[in-house]
């Protein structure tokens, strides 16, 4: 079991409270999408998951423990994070990047087990960059890069995954492709949380959606009990018909509404 809690979790960053008592448990074998206005706060609950970004009260814990007591190692091997558009300075090939990931396990991208070795060419083929191994990062796409580094963040392997925006730059067969992917690893008993903006492929893979707004949770549920016309209106301002179509949730997205 690998249960990711917050408890009464609240975040300052500034002057501002950008996290406001969040609780909520992310549990193996759900894939759990997290969907919200600009600044809602979701980045922050993500880096907060992860260890990454120290809570001003309450808590992350792993299976019970403080992630903030975990060291840093042994949270790296258990969380893996992917950061929203991140990116890579330097121009080492997608091989040597994917490899990183393995650092975690005390295992360096020239010297990997046969494990990691597996777990590498594994992680490139499911985001489908196979023949791009030798080339420099610095020379690819946006798309093509974000999935190197959603490669990377696979090949450890952690029995957690949290992605912030992981498809946003992806074109629509990949995106399908890498959240196949993540669906079949929830499937396989991860703990799989990711950020969305696209409501309709949230719908679709994740088997819970979390609406964050103004630093609270302000539903989670199905994607049928949370997108709902309502809560779109007043969660993001925005009037959209919702749809069931062969069983799925479509979002269709008519126009901003007036500000309140
Ligand atoms: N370093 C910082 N100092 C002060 N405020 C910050 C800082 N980082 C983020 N914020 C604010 O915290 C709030 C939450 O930011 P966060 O990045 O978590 O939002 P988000 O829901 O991920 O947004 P987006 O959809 O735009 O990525 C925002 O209002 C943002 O302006």
């Amino acid at each position: 079991m690998t249960r990711l809690e917050a408890h009464a979790l609240s975040v300052d960053l500034g002057n501002r409270r950008v996290l406001d008592r969040v609780g909520l448990s992310l549990v193996p074998g759900r894939l759990t999408a997290i969907v919200g206005p600009n600044g809602a706060g979701k980045t922050t609950l993500l880096r907060a998951l992860a260890g990454l970004q120290p809570p001003g009260e309450g808590d992350v814990t792993l299976d019970g423990v403080s992630v903030s007591r975990m060291p840093a190692t042994a949270c790296a091997r258990s969380i893996a994070y992917l950061p929203q558009g991140g990116g890579v300075a330097w121009p080492l090939p997608v091989l040597s990047v994917v490899a990183l990931g393995r650092l975690p396990h005390g295992e360096r991208p020239e010297a990997l087990s046969g494990r990691g070795r597996e777990a590498v060419e594994t992680a490139i083929r499911s985001v489908g960059l196979e023949g791009f191994e030798g080339r420099p990062v610095t020379a690819l796409s946006g798309g093509e890069r974000a999935r190197v580094l959603l490669a990377r963040a696979l090949a450890t392997q952690a029995p957690v995954l949290l992605a912030d925006e992981p498809v946003a730059a992806l074109d629509p067969r990949h995106q399908l492709i890498v959240l196949d992917r993540l669906k079949a690893l929830a499937r396989d008993g991860a703990t799989v949380a990711v950020i969305m903006h696209d409501l309709t492929l949230a719908a679709r893979f994740a088997d819970d959606i979390l609406f964050m707004q103004q630093g609270r949770i302000a539903a989670f549920g199905s994607p049928e009990e949370v997108l709902t016309e309502e809560r779109l209106a007043s969660g993001f301002g925005i009037a959209a018909r919702v749809l069931r179509e062969a069983g799925r949730v479509v979002v269709v997205a008519e126009g901003p509404l007036p500000r309140a």
